[in-house]
C-alpha cells in the first residue's frame, strides 16, 4: 500500500490548539457517559448546569448532551475528546463480503459463472474471510443466481475462509448441502409486505419454514446466519418499529442462528433511527452476535456503521464496489462499498485483515465486466491519484 492509500489516522491530525478546536467544534457536544460520570454526575457538574439528559429508554446513557458549554468546560473536555469518542470502538472488524450474492442478484444482464467464481477468488485474495457466494433460491424468482450449484462447487475450499449461501426453504437447503455448502443463511423480514414480496409468505410462515431449515442445518453441523431485512423501513409500509425488528431477530437467534445481520434494505436509515433499532435488538441478541448490513441509497451507510461500532458491533456486511440492490425493493441501491468501509476502518486504526489494493483489483474486475464506473468513492479517488 502506498502512503497515498493509507487513510489519515488520528495520529496524523495536525495538533490544534484548544482555541482552534473551539472554532471547529459545534455548540452541541455529544459524549457517552462513563461509569464514573454516571455514579458521580461529574459531567453534569462540570458543565455548570448547562447539561441536559435526554431520557429515551436506555439511551439516556448514550445521549448525555452538554449544551452551550462554557469555554473552561470545553477546554477540559476537548483535550480528551478524540479518545472519548473513539474509545469504545472494536480493535478488529469482521467484514462479510456480500457482493457476489447481494450484489449480483440484481444485475439485468447475466453474469457468467466463471466471472462470479473469479470475483470470489479475488475477494479471498484480498483477505476477506467471509464471502457470501450465492443463493439457492427459486430461479423463477432470482434468475441471476440460477447457477448457484456451479458457483459453489467452482470455488476451491480455502482454510479459514467461509462461503455462506442463502437458503429460503428446505429445498434450497438440500441443494446447498449437495453442492458442498458449509454455512447457510436464512432471511426473514421485519415487514409483512416485504416478506410477501420477497418470500411469498407472511413473517410467521417464514419463521416456521426457517425452524425446519435451521433444525436440518444443525443436524449437518452447519453454521447458520440469520438476516432481518427492512430493519428501518419497508418500501411499501414505510417506517418499521424497532420492536418488530427485535422480535424477528430474537426468533432467528433462538432457532440457532449464530449471527443476526440487520439489513436496512432500502438504505433510508440514519444514526438517529439506527441507534434505537440496535438498542431494541440488543435486548434480545448479544451484541457480539449482531452484524449490520447497510445499503447506501441515501449516503448514510458509513455514518450508520460508525454508530453501530460505537454501540459495540464488530461485524459489518458490505459489497465490493457497492454492487447490488434487492430485486424486490424498488429504488434501493447497492450495499455500502467494501472499499469505503475498509478505508474508514483503517483510518480509525481498526484491523480488518483486508488489503485495500487487492480489494480494489476485485472492484476493478467486476466493474469492468459490468461496464460501469466504480461504485466506491475510495476506489474512485485512489484510482484518480494513481492514473
Ligand atoms: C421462497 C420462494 C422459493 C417461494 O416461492 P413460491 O413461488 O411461493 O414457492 P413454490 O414452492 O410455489 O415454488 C415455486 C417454484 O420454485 C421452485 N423452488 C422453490 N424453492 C426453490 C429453491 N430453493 N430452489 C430452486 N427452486 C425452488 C419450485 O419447485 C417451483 O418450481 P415449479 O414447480 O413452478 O417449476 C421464493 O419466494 C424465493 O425463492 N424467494 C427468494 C427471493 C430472493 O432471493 N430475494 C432476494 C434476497 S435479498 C434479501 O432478502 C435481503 C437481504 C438478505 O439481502 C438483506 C437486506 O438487504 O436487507
Amino acid at each position: 500500500m502506498s502512503s497515498l492509500e493509507e487513510p489519515l489516522g488520528l495520529g496524523d491530525l495536525p495538533k490544534l490548539s484548544i482555541n482552534r478546536l473551539e472554532r471547529f467544534s459545534s455548540p452541541n457536544t455529544y459524549r457517552r457517559a462513563t461509569t464514573d460520570d454516571r455514579n458521580t454526575n461529574k459531567y453534569s457538574n462540570s458543565c455548570n448546569g448547562n447539561s441536559q439528559m435526554i431520557f429515551h429508554g436506555n439511551s439516556h446513557l448514550w445521549q448525555t448532551q452538554c449544551r452551550n458549554a462554557n469555554s473552561s468546560c470545553d477546554g477540559v473536555e476537548l483535550r480528551d475528546l478524540p479518545r472519548k469518542v473513539l474509545r469504545d470502538l472494536p480493535r478488529f472488524v469482521k467484514i462479510v463480503e456480500v457482493g457476489p450474492r447481494d450484489g449480483l442478484q440484481n444485475e439485468k444482464n447475466n453474469v457468467p459463472t466463471s466471472v462470479k467464481i473469479q470475483l470470489i477468488h479475488k475477494l479471498v485474495a484480498a483477505g476477506l474471510s467471509v464471502v457470501e457466494a450465492t443463493s439457492f433460491v427459486s430461479p423463477k424468482w432470482v434468475p441471476q443466481l440460477a447457477d448457484a450449484k456451479d458457483v459453489l462447487s467452482g470455488i476451491p475450499q480455502v482454510p479459514n475462509v467461509r462461503f455462506p449461501v442463502l437458503t429460503p426453504n428446505l429445498r434450497g437447503f438440500e441443494a446447498a448441502v449437495a453442492a458442498g455448502a458449509k454455512e447457510i443463511a436464512v432471511f426473514a423480514s421485519a415487514s409483512e409486505s416485504f416478506s410477501k414480496s420477497n418470500l411469498n409468505c407472511t413473517i410467521e410462515e417464514s419463521l416456521v419454514r426457517y425452524r425446519d431449515v435451521t433444525a436440518a442445518a444443525k443436524k449437518h453441523g452447519l453454521r447458520i446466519r440469520g438476516y432481518v431485512s427492512c430493519v428501518i423501513a419497508c418500501p411499501v409500509e414505510g417506517t418499521i418499529h424497532p420492536s418488530k425488528v427485535a422480535y424477528v431477530a430474537k426468533e432467528l437467534y433462538n432457532m440457532g442462528c449464530s449471527e443476526i445481520s440487520l439489513g436496512d434494505t432500502i438504505g433510508v436509515g440514519t444514526p438517529g433511527n439506527v441507534v434505537p433499532m440496535l438498542e431494541a435488538v440488543m435486548s434480545f441478541v448479544p451484541v457480539d452476535k449482531i452484524a449490520v448490513h447497510f445499503h447506501d441509497t441515501y449516503g448514510q451507510a458509513l455514518a450508520n456503521i460508525l454508530v453501530s461500532l460505537q454501540m459495540g458491533i464488530s461485524v459489518v456486511d458490505s459489497s465490493v464496489s457497492g454492487l447490488g440492490g434487492c430485486p424486490y425493493a424498488k429504488g434501493a441501491t447497492g450495499n455500502v462499498a467494501t472499499e469505503d468501509v475498509v478505508y474508514m476502518l483503517h483510518g480509525l486504526g481498526i484491523e480488518t485483515n483486508v488489503d485495500l489494493n487487492k480489494l480494489m483489483e476485485a472492484g476493478d474486475y467486476i466493474s469492468d465486466h459490468l461496464g460501469r464506473p466504480l461504485g466506491s468513492k475510495t476506489a474512485t479517488a485512489l484510482r484518480k491519484l494513481t492514473c
